[in-house]
């Protein structure tokens, strides 16, 4: 089942509340919170208390939990994850290559009841999943160098998205996988084909004045995969 994945990262920061509850009742299935520290990516966002501020808003019009997606560009990680997974993330993901103890990190965030992943950049291979995919829910790749939305979408990223498409299957296990960066109505299909369940939209979205109108149109082109 596919699932799309609003970045607040475009929202308007001002009125991010009402934000959240608008481009979920627009469709939207997750809510996607980029967290930066100018450490590990040269920009710095939003941290646990603006996480645990949104949470209460991340529910449908009719009261369901809408699922709070956290993408860690820290350095180091654990800590932070641990404040996440307080303040109400439902998925932590993170950098394998800020964490020196990658395994304990994903046992950690499981421990504490989240669904935990793993981000891989563009150029970053896909090595280290022989030894971690067992403690992996969900596989992030971005499509983008991360640190800023509005970038253009990463053509070879396409055959990453289908090698990891190859892995997960390989396990058996409901592995989501997740790309993230660049991804607009006139790419999402490609992305799909290629193997993603899960899509990350902030500016396609956010920089338009009607929500339902770019998760519709998303919907659209994946019911044609
Ligand atoms: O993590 C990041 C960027 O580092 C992304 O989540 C962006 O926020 C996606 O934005 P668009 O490329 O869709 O505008």
């Amino acid at each position: 089942m596919f699932r799309i994945a609003p970045s607040i990262l475009s929202a308007d920061f001002a009125e991010l509340g009402a934000e959240v509850r608008n481009v979920i009742a627009s469709g939207a299935d997750w809510i996607h919170f980029d967290v930066m520290d100018n450490h590990y990516v040269p920009n710095l966002t939003i941290g646990p208390a603006v996480a645990a501020a949104i949470k209460p808003h991340c529910v449908t019009p009719t009261g369901e939990a809408v699922p709070l997606d956290v993408h860690l560009m820290v350095q180091p990680v654990d800590e932070l994850a641990m404040a996440f997974a307080k303040a109400g993330a439902d998925l932590i993901t993170f950098h394998p290559d800020a964490e020196r103890h990658v395994d304990r990190t994903l046992q950690l965030i499981r421990d504490a009841g989240c669904k935990a992943g793993l981000v891989f950049n563009p150029a970053m291979p896909l090595d280290i999943l022989e030894w971690t995919i067992d403690k992996v829910d969900i596989i992030l790749l971005m499509s983008v160098n991360p640190g800023f939305g509005g970038q253009s979408f990463i053509d070879h990223t396409l055959r990453k998205i289908e090698a990891t498409r190859k892995l997960i299957d390989a396990t058996g296990r409901d592995i989501r996988l997740e790309v993230d960066g660049g991804i607009k109505v006139d790419n999402i299909s490609r992305v799909a084909s290629a193997g993603a369940d899960t899509f990350v939209a902030g500016s396609a979205i956010f920089n338009q004045p009607d929500y339902k109108y770019v998760i519709d149109a998303m919907r659209g082109e994946l019911e044609k995969v």
